[in-house]
């Protein structure tokens, strides 16, 4: 028997060890995904495969309610497809239960949302601290990596404003720290700028272009904005819950990482 050409699973509800891994990211193979209502079952995704690279930032593009979301929940551990299979950073995430799954989802993926989602109780530090305090991650290091996270987006200043003291484009900030502090492998996005105003959108663009160059995370984004798709390395256009051939980035001149401070 070929050893070689044997499909190796990493363990459980671990991803596949990051450096060396010539493996995408994501692969979406067959995909189905319909909402039910009553008796009733509406077809978001309609037969998706999609093989996502990593160390790329991705972008799925598509009219409103063209299945972007759904997508990039599946993709996300947060939902599970009615048919086909997904393999997550090297995990096949069906073989999960729920509890592997959600351990999965926080220990690999970090998430941004269109309405950030911060926790208005807590100021931007304590935000960006939560998720290591789940994953209980000691004091001194907790520290550490908070104001460095903090600093990488530009708002070490207003590391004590509550989300309300903060713009919209701050919190967005914020967002990206708490999603980069665990120094995850996948981070997802959902309508990261909509919204915000352009300004503010394209300082968000070119901050999560510049972080994920540096920290070679793969980024896969969902969105219609143009300023985002022209920043991508791979824009994946979606119609109807199914997916077209991917446009490959414009050729365009190298932009130097803007400073983040
Ligand atoms: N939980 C749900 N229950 C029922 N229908 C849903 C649910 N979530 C989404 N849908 C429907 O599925 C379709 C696809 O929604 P989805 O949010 O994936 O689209 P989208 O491309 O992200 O849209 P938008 O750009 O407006 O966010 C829409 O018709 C939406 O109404």
């Amino acid at each position: 028997m070929n050893r070689t050409n044997e499909t190796r699973q990493p363990p459980v509800g671990q991803a596949e060890p990051r450096a060396g891994s010539s493996r995408p990211a994501v692969i979406v193979h067959g995909v189905h995904k319909a909402y039910r209502s009553g008796t009733l079952d509406t077809p978001v995704l309609r037969g998706v495969d999609l093989s996502i690279e990593t160390d790329q930032l991705s972008v799925l593009s598509g009219p409103s309610g063209s299945g972007k979301t759904t997508l990039l929940n599946l993709i996300g551990c947060i939902d599970r497809p009615d048919r086909g299979d997904l393999t997550v950073l090297g995990q096949q995430v069906g073989r999960l239960n729920d509890d592997q799954l959600s351990d999965f989802r926080r220990d690999h993926i970090g998430f941004v949302f269109q309405n950030f989602n911060l926790l208005p109780v807590l100021t931007a530090y304590e935000n960006v601290e939560y998720p290591l305090l789940l994953a209980r991650v000691p004091a001194d290091e907790r520290k550490r990596r908070v104001k460095a996270a903090l600093d990488q987006v530009g708002l070490a200043a207003q590391m004590r404003h509550y989300p309300a003291q903060l713009s919209g484009g701050q919190r967005q900030r914020v967002a990206i720290a708490r999603a980069f502090v665990k120094a995850p492998a996948l981070i997802l996005a959902d309508e990261p700028t909509a919204n915000l105003d352009s300004e503010n959108g394209a300082a968000i663009v070119a901050l999560m272009r510049a972080l994920q160059r540096q920290h070679n995370v793969a980024f896969v984004i969902s969105s219609h904005d143009p300023q985002l798709k022209a920043h991508a390395d791979r824009v994946y256009p979606i119609r109807d819950g199914r997916l077209l051939p991917p446009e490959t980035a414009p050729v365009r001149a190298e932009t130097a990482a803007p400073s983040l401070v």
